[in-house]
C-alpha cells in the first residue's frame, strides 16, 4: 500500500514538472522529433532488384515453402543460385524454373544436414562454380512436431544439427568468400526464436541458438571490421505447405504469404538490416511487450492459439 501511494506520488510529481515545463518540452521534444524522423526517411536506403544481378547466392531448403520462393525471385534477379534440400526430384524442377525465371545460373546439391560435410561441401560447391560467394541464405529445418514436449533429447539432438550446427559450418566454410566479396548471411529464424510459445519447445531451442550464435558474431565482425553483413530474419506464421499441416487446428488467423515473406527476406538482407520482422507488427509487438511485461505476453500467447485442439499424451 505504502509502495503503491509513494509510486501515484512520484508520478503526480512528474506530471506537475512536466505540465510547469511543457514550453521547453515542447521546445525540445519537437525539433528532436523532427530530426529523427527526417533522419528515418532521408537514410532509408531503397531496395532495388538490379542488386540482385549477377550476384552468387547459396539458398538451403530451397524444395518447397519459403526458399524455394527465394529461389525463384533471386532467379527473376538474375542471380546464379546454388539450392540444397534433401529431395533431389523437387530441387531439380526449381532449377528447371529458375532456369526459366531468368536466372544467371541454377544448380543443386541434394543430402542431409545432420551431415557437417555436406554443408561444407555446398560451400565448395560454390567456390568450385563461381570462384566467389555474395550471399548466404540459411533457411533449412529438419522434421518439428507441434504437440507437448515429448521427453525426446535425441531428436533435440538431432534438431540442434540440422537447424543449429549446419548454419555454423557453412558459416566457418563460407567466411573467407564472403570477407572477400563484402558479402551477406541471412539467417531465417522465428518468432519462437525470440519468445516462448508452447508446443515447439526442440524447434524453439535451436531458433535460440541462432540469436545467440550469430548475434555475437556479428560483433565480432564490426570489432573487427569485417564488412559482413548478418541479418536475422524473425518470422511469424507463414502459409507455407509444412505449416498448414502442421498448425492450422490451432491458429486463429491465416499464415502471410510465402512469396512476398521470401521477398522481405531478401531485400532486408540485400540492404544488410541487422534484423527483419515479417509479419511487421505481429512479430514487432509481441517483442516490445517481452521485456516489459513477459507475463502478459505468455498469456497472450496461450489465448491465441486454440491449445484445446492439441492432443494431450
Ligand atoms: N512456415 C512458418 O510458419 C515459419 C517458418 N519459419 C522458418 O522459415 C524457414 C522455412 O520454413 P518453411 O518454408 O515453412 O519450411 P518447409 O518445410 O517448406 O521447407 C523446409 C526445407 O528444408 C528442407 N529440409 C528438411 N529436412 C532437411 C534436412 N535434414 N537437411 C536438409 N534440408 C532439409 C526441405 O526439403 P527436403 O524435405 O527435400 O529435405 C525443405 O526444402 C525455416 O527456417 C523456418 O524455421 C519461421 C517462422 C514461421
Ligand atoms: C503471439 C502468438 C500469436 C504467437 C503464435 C505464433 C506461433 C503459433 C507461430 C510462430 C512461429 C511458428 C512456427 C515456426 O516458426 C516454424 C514452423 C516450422 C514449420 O515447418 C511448421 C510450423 C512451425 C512449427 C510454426 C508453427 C507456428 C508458430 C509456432
Amino acid at each position: 500500500m505504502l509502495l503503491w501511494r509513494s509510486a501515484l506520488q512520484g508520478l503526480s510529481f512528474l506530471c506537475l514538472f512536466f505540465c510547469s515545463r511543457m514550453g521547453l518540452l515542447l521546445k525540445i521534444l519537437v525539433p528532436f522529433v523532427g530530426l529523427v524522423l527526417a533522419f528515418c526517411f532521408y537514410s532509408k536506403e531503397d531496395f532495388n532488384p538490379e542488386m540482385l544481378k549477377g550476384k552468387r547466392v547459396i539458398v538451403t531448403g530451397a524444395s518447397t515453402g519459403i526458399g524455394e520462393q527465394m529461389a525463384y525471385h533471386l532467379a527473376r534477379m538474375g542471380a546464379h543460385v546454388l539450392i540444397t534440400a534433401r529431395t533431389e526430384a523437387k530441387l531439380q524442377k526449381v532449377v528447371t524454373r529458375c532456369l526459366e525465371l531468368g536466372a544467371a545460373s541454377a544448380h543443386f546439391m541434394n543430402g542431409s544436414m545432420e551431415d557437417m560435410a555436406l554443408a561444407e561441401d555446398v560451400v565448395k560447391e560454390a567456390k568450385h562454380l563461381w570462384g566467389g560467394l555474395d550471399m548466404l541464405i540459411l533457411n533449412h529445418i529438419g522434421y518439428t512436431y507441434f504437440n507437448y514436449f515429448d521427453g525426446d533429447v535425441e531428436h533435440i539432438r538431432k534438431l540442434l544439427e540440422i537447424n543449429f550446427l549446419s548454419y555454423v559450418a557453412m558459416t566457418v566454410s563460407a567466411l573467407p568468400m564472403l570477407k572477400e566479396s563484402g558479402g551477406s548471411i541471412l539467417v531465417v529464424s522465428s518468432k519462437a526464436g525470440k519468445i516462448g510459445i508452447p508446443f515447439v519447445a526442440p524447434y524453439s531451442a535451436t531458433k535460440f541458438a541462432l540469436d545467440g550464435f550469430f548475434s555475437s558474431l556479428r560483433q565480432e565482425l564490426i570489432i573487427k571490421n569485417i564488412s559482413v553483413s548478418i541479418t536475422l530474419c524473425i518470422l511469424g506464421h507463414i502459409a507455407t505447405e509444412t505449416a498448414e499441416k502442421t498448425v492450422s487446428h490451432v491458429m486463429q488467423k491465416p499464415g502471410a504469404p510465402k512469396e512476398e515473406c521470401a521477398l522481405e527476406i531478401i531485400r532486408s538482407g540485400a540492404l544488410r538490416k541487422r534484423e527483419l520482422y515479417y509479419p511487421y507488427t505481429a512479430v514487432r509487438i509481441p517483442l516490445l511487450i517481452r521485456d516489459w511485461a513477459p507475463e502478459f505476453l505468455d498469456s497472450l500467447t496461450r489465448n491465441s492459439l486454440n491449445v484445446e485442439n492439441v492432443k494431450k499424451s
